[in-house]
């Protein structure tokens, strides 16, 4: 207890103390000082003698808080802003942050989201600048990329001469870095697990070299079976895999088909009557339909592809994936996966790591010879993507929306954009709001009927309509290079939805000044912003994401 003798502004002041409304605590315990100093003539006016003083005994806890907020309002705030661009832009330009300047591992920013949770911060925004004008997965632009490797074409991995000259023909010359890393070990034979950025070319990482290996072995297999298959989560997904399929193996003669679910047992049937295709391109349910129906033969099997490896090891898949997988004879070792009696080689891609390889694929390969491939920049912000967050009312969100794609359309030079939502039926209402504002889009979500949703995507990417309202359906995968605006109306429910949304711009060879635009609503969406700012301003990949291949958990008996 510390003992102070006051006069009469102390008690108001003391009053102010104890209150907890220390806006200007300073200035309070320094009229306190300044007073004792003066007392005896305030004293005479209040006609106190100035042997009465009157004293107060002060709580050390208040002291102590006193002293605490003194600290606190001493310590400086880390300076983040130098010369130069900017990384973090906020309304408040306090909070800004430079691209030359990264906060450490210790140091804790004030973030521009940090009172986000209070309806107070509605209409405060911020803005991760890009920093980098190509995507870093574009080998031979980056530094510390060698000579060799910026020089290195598609023929240096020894693949057909017919798949060099489609490629050339396409626009597409040099390989990307994922597509170095991966096509000559997947050349080699070896079980794969490729984990890179979203719009990277992870398509032909494996495509290629699955045409290149059945074209050499076709005269020693000439079967009917199906030689590759390709699982992927979507029917949409299914088109595109099997559209880049078609034109590499045009001139080789191979066949290409898929099967999607959604459309009955009858249609499935359809498609394995005529002879099998040799690359199977499908979605799990609709392939273990099939397979139910004995109206597969997997005996001849080469590959077996997982596209969008996070998306099918999830739980809602993984159930079917493990079964089909049981199906198919899985190598250990790249020596079991040529000549007679070959089993096939297990390649499995996607944007983000997956989760539970290691319970499913425990049961079927050797998981220790799974070679594993990651990207310098996985579970990172794309550098080369400017991406805004905005706290927004949800009843405004509407007239935001409209706003952005009226910029787009109008100032920032046309364009397509995507608009994701959480719920089929936010996709259903926004639809018909948008359609009552004039807005021309379509829509694409997952309770859509089979015939409704048959070519919705592709009239998109043909640019037929420039906005598509959708689920995160449309988030996996799907090949949008005319996309320059991704709008999460809702915000999305983990960090995966947010790298896959916001993977649908900055693509390999797409328009280059794609942007995010993301409407912060609910108090549980704003860790998922706080981490995404800290991630940016400290230049790490987002928390809590799996980079690595668990071993199976040990089965634990009950024996009671
Ligand atoms: N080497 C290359 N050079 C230029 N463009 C390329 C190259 N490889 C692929 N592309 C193009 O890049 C785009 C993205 O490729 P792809 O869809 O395979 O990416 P992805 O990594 O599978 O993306 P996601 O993670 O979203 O599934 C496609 O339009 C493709 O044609």
């Amino acid at each position: 207890m510390q003992t102070l003798k006051v006069g009469w502004v102390a008690p108001a002041a003391l009053k102010a103390l104890g209150s907890g409304r220390l806006f200007y605590p300073e200035l309070i315990t320094a009229s306190l000082g300044h007073h004792f100093s003066v007392r005896q003539s305030r004293f005479c006016r209040t006609g106190l003698n100035s042997e009465d003083t009157v004293v107060i005994r002060i709580p050390r806890y208040l002291t102590k808080r006193v002293d605490n907020v003194k600290q606190t309002r001493g310590k400086s705030q880390i300076r983040t802003v130098k010369a130069g661009t900017l990384l973090i832009k906020s309304k408040n330009s306090s909070l800004n942050q430079s691209a030359g300047y990264i906060v450490g591992k210790f140091e804790q920013p004030v973030l521009c989201s940090k009172g986000w949770k209070h309806n107070k911060s509605i209409g405060d925004y911020f803005t991760i600048n890009n920093t980098k004008e190509v995507p870093p997965f574009i080998a031979g632009i980056q530094k510390g990329d060698t000579e060799q490797k910026a020089s290195t074409t598609f023929q240096n991995f020894h693949i057909c001469k017919e798949l060099v000259e489609t490629l050339e023909r396409n626009g597409i010359t040099h390989p990307t870095v994922v597509q170095l890393q991966t096509i000559p070990k997947v050349m080699r034979g070896h079980n794969i697990l490729c984990a890179a950025e979203t719009g990277s070319g992870k398509t032909l990482s494996y495509l290629l070299p699955v045409v290149h290996r059945l074209q050499a072995n076709m005269q020693a297999e000439n079967t009917d079976r199906i030689r590759a298959l390709v699982l992927v989560p979507s029917r949409e997904l299914a088109e595109q895999v099997a559209a880049v399929s078609r034109t590499l193996c045009a001139p080789l003669g191979l066949h290409t088909r898929t099967v999607g679910g959604g459309r009955g047992v009858g249609h499935i049937k359809m498609v394995f009557k005529k002879n099998h295709p040799d690359i199977l391109v499908a979605t799990p349910g609709a392939l273990v339909k099939a397979l139910h129906r004995n109206c597969l033969d997997f005996s001849e099997l080469n590959f077996l592809v997982v596209d969008e490896a996070d998306t099918m090891f999830d739980p809602s898949f993984s159930g079917l994936l493990e079964e089909i997988l049981s199906h198919a004879n899985i190598a250990s070792d790249p020596r079991e996966t040529r000549g007679l009696g070959h089993k096939a080689q297990l390649l499995m891609v996607g944007a983000t790591f997956p989760d539970g390889v290691g319970e499913v694929l425990s049961k079927v390969t050797d998981l220790g010879r799974i070679i594993t491939i990651k990207s310098k920049m996985l579970h990172f912000l794309m550098p080369h993507v400017k991406q805004t967050f905005l706290k927004v009312k949800g009843t405004c969100k509407i007239l935001e929306l409209y706003q952005a794609l009226n910029k787009l359309q109008h100032e920032n030079g046309g364009g397509a954009a995507l608009v994701f939502c959480n719920k089929s039926s936010t996709v259903n209402w926004l639809g018909y709001s948008l359609d009552e504002m004039g807005v021309k889009h379509t829509r694409l979500q997952g309770e859509m009927p089979a015939v409704v949703r048959a070519g919705i995507f592709h009239s998109f990417q043909k640019g037929t309509v420039n906005v598509l309202i959708c689920t995160d359906i449309a988030s996996r995968g799907l090949d949008t290079t005319r996309v320059r605006l991704v709008v999460n109306y809702d915000f999305p429910e983990s960090h995966t939805d947010y790298i896959h949304r916001a993977g649908r711009v900055g693509r390999a060879g797409g328009v280059e000044d794609g942007e995010v635009l993301s409407f912060v609503t609910h108090p549980w969406d704003v860790e998922l912003v706080q981490n995404i700012e800290m991630a940016a301003r400290r230049r790490t990949s987002l928390p809590g994401m799996k980079s690595d291949i668990q071993e199976p958990k040990a089965n634990v008996v009950n024996t009671e």
